[in-house]
């Protein structure tokens, strides 16, 4: 886990003083002595270009959140800020003459160039389809370079596109789903959500053209992890390792603390499903789609979340139904309650347990390992009415059923999770802790 400042990192020679100012990630730079982030940029043709970005290798206050810019001179412009890569995302304003210059859409740009490039992809891809039925069975020959998108959900469509030279993936939002963006640029723009367990974010931004918003995010390569867990089985390391990373990655985000003087807020995720977790390529979870979350600003600790009546945006019943706690799904629960919240999200990290355990090979030795499944789609179909879960998971508190050969220790991290007394559930970090005490595979 990286401590301190993150900055969006690009210097076109290895300069040495930026280099030392902290460790280097591709497009990161994780600050070793200051909690500023620095941008340097030359214009062209009127335009910000990025010359240097990173840490702020000099010493020097940053009072400001965002990256406002400031001329240094005629063809330079330079901003510093202080919350995780903000000086990916300038504010710049080329009418504007003074040198405190305000609102520049170098990033935004930046994003636009990327979702133009998309569109002309996308084109590309009507184009083709358009070819493929003109010319059937041709395109077999062709391998066409189509755009590919990833992903959709109920807000957005994910597409897979390229950002500064890497391959991300852009979420775009229709212009009605300003909310969404909005409050999963919020998250995403905390100060210190960089953790491995959490979406790795670059950017957010608008098209000019159509009033679509993007987020720009890393591209996790083995997509959600129901799809994951569709269509492989794992062994007892690989599971463990999903396991961790995800109660990792919700530990954090429930966390509250101070670092540097900036205050890190705990979020409640509110949405947590096998479609909000993706799977990289070394097997880790990240959590993604904050549209639903809610941030515990006045908050630090469980007490104060207790007490919590803060502006909860949307104080509605959210989530996916099947992963929502007896006390969400029958609305008797105060959602002006940040604890309430995150023991929603505690009782859903249980339900998504359940789903890796149960395509976990080694825990089904000598018989087959099911298909996938929803939490309760053995019991009630793949979409279970809230009338069914309510009278199922409340009335009756059934849980998913856990094969009885599991070792006691595995069993009693799922029911911890999911007990009905949200009270007596665990925490992410409790939940972790107790996963990383389990017994090697073999004795399972
Ligand atoms: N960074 C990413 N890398 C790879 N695939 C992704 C990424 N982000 C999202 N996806 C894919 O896109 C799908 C939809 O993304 P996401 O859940 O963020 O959209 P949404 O519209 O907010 O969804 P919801 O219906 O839950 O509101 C995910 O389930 C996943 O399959």
């Amino acid at each position: 886990v990286e401590q301190g400042r993150s900055c969006v990192f690009l210097t076109s020679t290895r300069n040495s003083k930026q280099m030392e100012a902290g460790r280097v990630n591709g497009t990161i730079q994780y600050c070793a002595h200051t909690n500023c982030c620095a941008g340097f940029f030359k214009l062209i043709r009127g335009q910000p270009v990025a010359e240097l970005q990173g840490c702020n290798p000099v010493v020097g206050d940053c009072p400001d959140n965002a990256c406002f810019t400031s001329t240094t001179n005629y063809n330079y412009i330079t901003c510093v800020c202080n919350s995780n890569l903000c000086n990916g995302n300038i504010t710049w304003n080329p009418e504007e003459k003074q040198p405190q210059l305000k609102h520049s859409s170098y990033f935004v740009d930046m994003v636009s160039a990327t979702v133009v490039v998309i569109g002309m992809l996308l084109c590309t891809l009507v184009v083709a389809v358009k070819c493929r039925h003109r010319f059937r069975g041709y395109e077999e020959k062709q391998h066409l370079s189509l755009p590919e998108i990833v992903g959709r959900g109920h807000s957005a469509s994910v597409w897979q596109g390229s950002y500064q030279g890497n391959t991300v993936a852009v979420k775009v939002f229709p212009s009605w789903c300003r909310r969404e963006f909005t409050a999963e640029r919020e998250v995403y723009g905390l100060p210190h959500l960089v953790n491995s367990g959490i979406a790795h974010f670059l950017g957010a931004g608008r098209k000019s053209d159509s009033g679509e918003c993007v987020v720009v995010l890393e591209l996790a390569s083995c997509g959600s992890l129901s799809s994951f867990l569709s269509r492989n089985t794992s062994d007892w390391t690989t599971t463990l390792n999903l396991a961790l990373s995800l109660s990792e990655g919700l530990a954090y985000l429930h966390s509250d603390f101070y670092r540097h003087g900036v205050h890190k807020p705990a979020v409640a995720h509110r949405d947590l499903s096998s479609n909000n977790v993706l799977v990289r390529e070394d097997g880790t979870c990240a959590l993604c789609d904050f549209g639903c979350s809610t941030i515990l600003r006045s908050c630090s600790g469980p007490q104060s979340w207790q007490r919590y009546m803060g502006n909860i945006q949307g104080r509605v019943q959210v989530g996916t139904l099947c992963y929502m706690a007896p006390e969400l799904l029958d609305g008797c629960v105060n959602l002006t309650s940040g604890w309430c919240l995150i023991q929603g999200d505690v009782y859903a990290l249980g339900m998504l347990l359940w789903e890796m355990l149960m395509r976990c090979s080694d825990l089904f030795t000598g018989c087959l390992v099911s298909d996938h499944r929803l939490p309760y789609e053995e019991e009630l179909g793949a979409s279970p009415s809230l009338e069914q879960l309510i009278i199922h998971v409340s009335e009756r508190r059934e849980r998913p059923s856990v094969p009885k050969h599991w070792e006691k220790g595995l069993h009693d991290v799922l029911l911890d999770c999911w007990d009905h007394d949200s009270d007596a559930r665990l925490t992410a970090q409790c939940a972790r802790d107790r996963l990383v005490s389990l017994p090697p595979c073999c004795s399972i």
